[in-house]
């Protein structure tokens, strides 16, 4: 399989190009082939990366090609992680952040659709993540929108880690957790599905005002507590989150459980169709699946609502810019 990852010389490209290469994104009966997307400046560095992953020596690891060119780094691909981005600095406003990533997303869609491969699966991590994937699947006019997805995994293995500390209970007694929206600020993580050791988390919890003076701006806001302590953003947990996302894309989910990807929407929940946004989502047979017929409460339905109409402000303006 050939796995294309941008932004290879990145942080997180240094995080996710060894777990790749060890098997852990497609499984250990899976050979792949690595191709980096770097610019011109990042060359240089991406090179001493191919070297330690060869120095890995990693039996599943066939090869390593570095591009500073799309269309070839996307030729054949299967995979695609599209990790490099433009960061927003200081001054920048946010028109200027979507401009320069389309400056990015447009050809690196173009050269999907001129090459990549025909099960091709696209995840957007570089931010701003869910309206970069819209501007790639829009310049990819053969390839189906549903191949393009941008990452919210972290965002939902962040709420996990909350729920279950508040709850003194693990990870895995949690089932049916759900991010939607923008992989933002605005974002909203819902506990009013799921539960913990079978039993509704909102009962366990039995405190709202947790959940929405805690739990949902932690998990909301956790890239900037990430930020502010690190003095770098998640780099090792955004790439564990994209081999999971990509894990569970090809695997599929277990049954009974879901996780959240941000995909396009066909209008379930109110998302207007077309828009890129998180949802519950199962996965079977390569293909996400928005998981139907939810009961949305009055609270939930104002912070889906929100973090959508921010999706459609963004859209608006790259539409603006003439990057759809
Ligand atoms: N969705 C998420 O949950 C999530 C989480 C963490 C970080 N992010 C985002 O991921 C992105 C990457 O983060 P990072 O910490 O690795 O950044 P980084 O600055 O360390 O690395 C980005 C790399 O991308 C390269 N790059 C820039 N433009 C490119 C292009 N056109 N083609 C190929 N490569 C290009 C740069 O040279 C650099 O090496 C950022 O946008 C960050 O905000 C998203
Ligand atoms: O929040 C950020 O700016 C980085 C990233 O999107 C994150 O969620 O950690």
């Amino acid at each position: 399989m050939n796995v294309t990852v941008t932004g290879a010389a990145g942080q997180i490209g240094y995080a996710l190009l060894f777990r790749i290469a060890s098997g852990q994104l497609l499984g250990a009966q899976t050979p792949v082939r690595l191709k980096l997307l770097e610019i011109p400046q990042g060359v240089k560095a991406a090179e001493g990366v191919a070297l330690e992953l060869e120095d890995c020596a990693f039996p599943l690891l066939s090869g390593i090609d570095i591009f500073d060119d799309a269309t070839a780094a996307f030729d054949g691909a299967n995979v695609a992680l599209l990790v490099g981005a433009r960061p927003r600095t200081a001054g920048m406003e946010r028109g200027d952040l979507l401009s320069a990533n389309g400056g990015i997303f447009k050809p690196q869609g173009e050269a999907i659709n001129a090459g990549a491969a025909e099960d091709i699966k696209v995840l957007v991590v570089g931010n701003p993540a869910n309206t970069n994937a819209l501007i790639a699947a829009s310049h990819a006019p053969d390839v189906p929108t549903s191949r393009f997805t941008a990452m919210t995994r972290l965002d939902h293995n962040r709420a996990l880690t909350q729920l279950a500390t508040k709850a003194g209970a693990s990870v895995t007694d949690i089932q049916r957790l759900a991010i939607w929206g923008n992989h933002s600020a605005t974002q909203y993580p819902d506990i009013t599905h799921a539960t913990i050791g079978g039993r509704p988390a909102t009962e366990v919890v039995d405190d709202q005002a947790w959940v929405e003076g805690e739990f949902i701006p932690r998990v909301a806001k956790r890239g900037a507590e990430i930020i502010a302590a690190r003095g770098a953003s998640s780099a090792a947990s955004a790439a564990n989150a994209a081999v999971d996302h990509v894990h569970s894309w090809v695997n599929g989910t277990p049954e009974g459980d879901w996780t959240s990807a941000a995909i396009v929407s066909d209008g379930s929940y109110g998302v207007p169709e077309g828009l890129i946004s998180s949802f519950p989502v199962t996965s079977s047979g390569g293909e996400w699946h928005i998981v139907p017929d939810l009961e949305i409460d009055e609270f939930s339905r104002g912070r889906i609502d929100a973090s959508v109409a921010e999706l459609g402000e963004e859209r608006d303006a790259v539409r603006s810019l003439g990057l759809l």
